[in-house]
C-alpha cells in the first residue's frame, strides 16, 4: 500500500479525518480534504506519530487502543464495581434484548461493525480527542474497558440464554450490541428520561438508576431540567449543548449584539413630560419652530409623531406626543424608545400630581431626566420653589450639589431653549448613545393610522440599522414592503438611519403605537412572520377576552344585577378610537355600563367579528368599514355592526340601546271605566255583558278588572269587544258595547269593568 486516502487512514487509526489533516499540516503536508491521497513519505511520518502516541496513551494495553471504551466515572466510583455491574448488566440485558429487537434493529443494521469494534471505535476517537487527558483517565478507561468487556460478555451470554429460552423458534435472535456513547448530545429546553437515554445510547433503567443516585426519582416520561441532563451526561463524560431555538416571529426578543467597532453615535430620542398646562406642547413647538424651519428652508413640517432638529451640528429626535400617555403606552407594550426625558415644570405652579407621575415613569424606565423650569417670563415664577419641591422627589439640582440638570426656560418667549438643547447634547454624550447603522433596520412604531388615500400609514422610529424604501418589513402583526418614506419635513427619503422617525406606507394593516418592527431578508419571510404574529395576537386576544368574560361574570355575581354592553371599536385614527372609547365608558344608564372589549385602528376585520360573536358584542366602525371577509362573517354570525362618522351619533345610539337593555319598568294607567248594564248567556260563548262606557275608553287589548261592590273579583284580559255585531278595537265614553272576558263568565249587572294598560316608564 503506497498511497491511502485521508479518511481511510483516519478509519484505520480510529480518529477523525480532520485530525489527520491537522496532523499532516504540522508535518508541512497539505491536503485538501478527507478524500485526498497521503503519499508514502507522509504516511510513514503519520505512522510514526500515531504509533508513538498510542504507546504514550496506552502504556498498559498498547495494542488494544482501538477498543478503549469511554470513561464512566460512575461505574469506577462505585465500590464493588465489577460485581455489581455484572448484576446490573444482566438485569439490564434481560430487559433490553426485547426492546432492542423491536426498536434498534434499524440502527443496528446500519452498523456493519461487530460489537467489540464499535465501542472501541468511538472511544478511541475520544481518546484521540482527549490526547492531553491525564493518565488517571487512562486508568479509568482501562477499568471501564474491563467492565465493558464483562458487560459485553454478559450481554452475549444473555443473548444466548434468550435464544435458548426462545426455544430456537425465533429465527435470528438479535445480537445484543452496546451502542457507542456519543461525545456530545444536544437538547432544547428539556429532555424526558427516555429521550436522554436514547441520546446517550443507554438503557432507560440505567439512567433512572443514575438519577436515583442523584436523589431524583424519575420515570421514563419525566422531564429533566438542564442541570439533571448535564449531571447525567457528565457521568458518561458526554458534552451537553443546549440548542436555543430562535423564534423569528418573536423578533422583539432578539438581542442582536453588534460588534463595538460597528457602533456609531446616534441622536438621542427625547420625550417631554409634565403636568397639564405646564407648557409641554408650547415647548415642543418652540423647539421645532426655532430649529426645524430655520434650518431646513422649504420644509413643511409634518406631524408624524416625532421630529428631528439639529443643534450645533448635532441631531436630536423629539417624540411629538407630549404627556406621559405616549411614554407609558410604549412602555406597556415593551418598547423603550426614550433616551432622555424633559420634565417640564411651570415655575409659577410648581410640582403637581402629574409631575410626580412623570418622574416615577422616567425613573422606572431608568431614563435620565432634565428639568425644564418653564414660564420663567411670568411674574409669579419661582424656580427655587420648583427646585425645592423636586428635591423631595429625588431630583436635586446641580446648583444644590445634586446631579439633576435644571434649565430655566420660557417656551412662549423662546428663552433658554438653546441651553436646554445644549444640556440634551451633553446628557446624550454621557449616555454614549450608539447604534449600528449598517444592518437591517429594527425599531418601534410611534404612531399609526389608516389614511383614506394611502392606506396604512405608520411612523417608525428606526432604533438600529438603516431602513430603506423597498425593505420587506414586519411591523407588530402587520407586514409588507416599505413603499414610500416621508420624513418629518414632508420630504420623501430613500433610507434613514438610527434615531430617525419616518412615516412609511406599504403595510397590509395598521399596527399600533409601541409595536416593534424589523426588516427581513425577503418578502416571503416577512409575510410568513407577519402572518404568524397576527395569528398569535389573535389567539392572545381571544384568551384575553375569555378572561374578561370570566371576570365579568364574577363582577356580575358580585354586583348583583349589573349588565354590560360589550363593544368593539375600530376607527381610522388612534385618537378618535380613544376618544370614543372614553365617551362610551362614561355612559352609565342605571348601572348598565359599556365595556370596550377590543379597540383598534383599521378596517373591521373578520377577527373583530368573531370576537364580537364570541362575546356578544356590538362592533362600532368609526370612519372605517368592514372588509369583505368581515361582512360575510358578520352576516353569518349575526353580529351587529354599526358604522358612524360622528362621535355624538355613536354615543346616542349606544345610550338608547342601553336604555332598551334595562328591564323595563311599567306602571298601571287606567284608560276607562265601563258599567255592566245587562248580561246574556250564550252557549259556547259564555256570558256577554252589555255595557256602557262611562269614562275614557276601553280597548280590545286592555287589561281589565271587574269590580263588584268595590271589590276586584276578576282581573284579566278581554276576550271580545263588540259594537253591535262587529268587533271593535276600542269604544269610547258615551257608547254601548258588548264585552266577554277571558275564562270568566260570572259577570253581573251593576259590575264595573275598569280598563287599564301597563305603560313603560321611560328612562331619562
Ligand atoms: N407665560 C407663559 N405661558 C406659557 C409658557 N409656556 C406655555 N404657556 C402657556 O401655558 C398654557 C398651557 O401650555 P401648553 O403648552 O398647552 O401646556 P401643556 O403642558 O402642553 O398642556 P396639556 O397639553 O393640556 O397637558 C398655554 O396657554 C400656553 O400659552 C411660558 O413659557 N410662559
Amino acid at each position: 500500500m503506497s498511497k491511502i486516502r485521508v479518511y481511510e487512514y483516519a478509519k484505520q487509526k480510529n480518529v477523525q479525518s480532520k485530525d489527520i489533516i491537522e496532523k499532516l499540516k504540522t508535518m508541512d503536508v497539505h491536503v485538501a480534504n478527507h478524500m485526498s491521497m497521503i503519499d508514502q513519505a507522509a504516511l510513514t511520518k503519520l505512522d510514526e506519530a500515531y504509533n508513538s502516541k498510542a504507546q504514550k496513551d496506552q502504556p498498559a494495553k498498547p495494542k488494544n487502543q482501538n477498543q478503549l471504551p469511554k470513561t464512566d466515572k460512575n461505574r469506577n466510583n462505585s465500590g464493588n464495581d465489577t460485581k455489581s455491574n455484572k448484576k446490573e448488566v444482566q438485569k439490564e440485558s434481560n430487559m433490553k434484548i426485547k426492546k432492542e429487537t423491536d426498536n434498534r434493529n434499524s440502527s443496528q443494521s446500519k452498523s456493519p461493525q461487530t460489537q467489540g469494534a464499535k465501542p472501541g471505535n468511538s472511544n478511541s476517537q475520544n481518546a484521540a480527542k482527549n490526547n492531553n487527558s491525564k493518565n488517571s483517565n487512562n486508568r479509568n478507561q482501562n477499568n471501564n474497558n474491563r467492565n465493558n468487556n464483562n458487560r459485553n460478555n454478559n450481554n452475549k451470554n444473555q443473548n444466548r440464554n434468550k435464544q435458548n429460552r426462545g426455544g430456537g423458534s425465533q429465527q435470528q435472535a438479535p445480537q445484543k450490541k452496546v451502542l457507542e456513547t456519543p461525545s456530545k448530545i444536544t437538547f432544547t429546553d428539556t429532555l424526558q428520561v427516555g429521550e436522554l437515554a436514547k441520546k446517550l445510547n443507554k438503557d432507560t433503567s440505567e439512567i433512572i438508576k443514575k438519577l436515583m443516585g442523584l436523589g431524583i426519582m424519575a420515570t421514563i416520561n419525566q422531564e429533566l431540567d438542564k442541570e439533571a441532563i448535564e449531571l447525567i451526561a457528565a457521568d458518561y463524560d458526554v458534552e451537553v449543548e443546549e440548542e436555543i431555538i430562535v423564534d423569528e416571529t418573536e423578533f422583539e426578543n432578539y438581542e442582536v449584539v453588534d460588534d463595538e467597532k460597528d457602533m456609531q453615535v446616534r441622536p438621542p430620542v427625547v420625550t417631554i413630560m409634565g403636568h397639564v398646562d405646564h407648557g409641554k406642547t408650547t415647548l415642543l413647538d418652540a423647539i421645532r419652530n426655532t430649529k426645524v424651519t430655520a434650518g431646513e428652508a422649504g420644509g413643511i413640517t409634518q406631524h408624524i409623531g416625532a421630529y428631528q432638529i439639529t443643534n450645533n451640528g448635532k441631531q436630536i429626535t423629539f417624540l411629538d406626543t407630549p404627556g406621559h400617555a405616549a411614554f407609558t403606552t410604549m412602555r406597556a407594550r415593551g418598547a423603550q424608545v426614550t433616551d432622555i426625558t424633559i420634565l417640564v415644570v411651570a415655575a409659577d405652579d410648581g410640582v403637581m400630581p402629574q409631575t410626580v407621575e412623570a418622574i416615577n415613569h422616567a425613573k422606572a424606565a431608568e431614563v435620565p431626566i432634565i428639568v425644564a423650569v418653564n414660564k420663567m417670563d411670568k411674574e409669579a415664577a419661582n424656580p427655587d420653589r420648583v427646585m425645592q419641591e423636586l428635591t423631595e422627589h429625588g431630583l436635586v439640582s446641580e446648583a444644590w450639589g445634586g446631579d439633576t440638570i435644571f434649565v430655566n426656560v420660557s417656551a412662549i418667549k423662546g428663552d433658554g431653549i438653546d441651553d436646554l438643547l445644549e444640556m440634551i447634547n451633553l446628557v446624550s454624550e454621557v449616555e454614549e448613545l450608539k447604534a449600528n447603522p449598517n444592518r437591517t433596520a429594527a425599531g418601534t412604531v410611534i404612531e399609526a393610522q389608516l389614511d383614506k388615500g394611502r392606506g396604512s400609514v405608520a411612523t417608525l422610529l428606526v432604533q438600529s440599522g438603516t431602513l430603506n424604501v423597498g425593505d420587506p418589513i414586519v411591523v407588530g402583526h402587520t407586514y409588507g414592503r416599505v413603499r414610500a418614506m416621508v420624513n418629518d419635513l414632508g420630504r420623501r427619503v430613500k433610507s434613514v438611519g438610527p434615531s430617525t422617525p419616518v412615516e412609511i406606507t406599504g403595510l397590509n394593516d395598521v399596527p399600533q403605537a409601541g409595536d416593534p418592527f424589523m426588516v427581513f431578508a425577503d418578502e416571503k419571510k416577512a409575510r410568513q412572520v407577519g402572518e404568524s404574529r397576527f395569528k398569535k395576537q389573535q389567539d392572545a386576544q381571544r384568551k384575553e377576552s375569555s378572561k374578561l368574560n370570566l371576570d365579568d361574570l364574577f363582577n356580575q355575581i358580585k354586583e348583583g344585577e349589573i349588565k354590560d354592553i360589550n363593544v368593539i371599536i375600530k376607527g381610522d385614527v388612534q385618537g378618535s378610537v380613544e376618544a370614543l372609547a372614553g365617551s362610551l365608558q362614561k355612559i352609565d344608564v342605571e348601572g348598565v355600563k359599556v365595556k370596550i372589549i377590543h379597540s383598534g385602528v383599521g378596517a373591521i376585520n373578520e377577527y373583530d367579528i368573531m370576537l364580537a360573536s364570541a362575546s356578544n358584542a356590538i362592533v362600532i366602525g368609526f370612519n372605517v368599514r368592514p372588509d369583505a371577509g368581515a361582512k360575510r362573517t358578520a352576516d353569518a354570525e349575526k353580529v351587529d355592526v354599526r358604522l358612524h362618522r360622528i362621535i355624538y351619533n355613536v354615543i346616542e345610539e349606544i345610550e338608547s340601546a342601553m336604555k332598551g337593555m334595562l328591564d323595563p319598568e311599567f306602571e298601571e294607567k287606567v284608560i276607562g271605566q265601563v258599567e255592566v248594564r245587562t248580561t246574556f248567556k250564550v252557549s259556547k260563548v259564555g256570558t256577554i255583558a252589555g255595557c256602557y262606557v262611562t269614562e275614557g275608553k276601553i280597548t280590545r287589548d286592555s287589561t281589565v278588572r271587574l269590580i263588584r261592590d268595590g271589590v276586584v273579583s276578576y282581573e284579566g284580559k278581554i276576550d271580545a269587544l263588540k259594537r253591535f255585531k262587529d268587533d271593535a278595537k276600542e269604544v269610547s265614553a258615551g257608547y254601548e258595547c258588548g264585552i266577554t272576558l277571558e275564562k270568566f263568565n260570572d259577570i253581573k249587572e251593576g259590575d264595573i269593568i275598569e280598563a287599564y294598560i301597563m305603560e313603560e316608564i321611560k328612562v331619562k
